[in-house]
């Protein structure tokens, strides 16, 4: 079976993530963390930055690996490897048609990657332990 690399991203910012849908083509129609395939000699951060600048227009930085994914689709396997990131850009819709700013809980609310369940659990636990990690400072003694 056919394996493709593919990077996504998990935009974060003011305790919302960013997730946009594709324009619906053959495989649009899907609200997704923004990515795409890793090209040969590309880390997997390089690729990230590389995708959202051509996708979005946006320049983004604070890349953090979060988890990693597969999702079978009819065509091959797609491995996914999502990263949380930051940016003081707006987002500039070349290859979607919409996008939301949500929190982990309502993801599911639109019409999101069935396979990428994990995914998201894995981002709710970083932005409830990143929330917590603002409420009482690096060393967790404030209170
Ligand atoms: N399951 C899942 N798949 C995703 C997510 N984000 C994302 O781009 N994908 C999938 C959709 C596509 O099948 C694949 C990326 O393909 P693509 O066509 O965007 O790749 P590309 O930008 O490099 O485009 P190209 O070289 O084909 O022109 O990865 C996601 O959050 N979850």
């Amino acid at each position: 079976m056919k394996t493709v690399d593919v990077v996504c991203g998990a935009l974060i910012r003011n305790g919302k993530v960013m997730i946009a849908r594709r324009v619906s083509d053959v495989s649009g129609g899907w609200y997704e963390f923004p990515g795409g395939k890793v090209e040969p000699g590309e880390t997997g951060p390089e690729a990230l930055k590389r995708e959202w600048q051509e996708e979005l227009g946006m320049e983004i930085t604070d890349i953090q690996w979060l988890a990693d994914g597969e999702d079978r689709q009819p065509d091959g396997l797609i491995r996914l490897r999502c990263y949380t990131c930051t940016s003081t850009q707006d987002p500039e819709l070349r290859v979607h048609d919409d996008m939301v700013w949500t929190t982990p809980d309502h993801i599911y609310d639109w019409h999101f990657f069935e396979s990428d369940r994990h995914l998201v659990e894995a981002l709710k636990r970083r932005m409830e332990g990143d929330a917590l990690h603002r409420q009482t400072g690096p060393q967790g003694d404030a209170g």
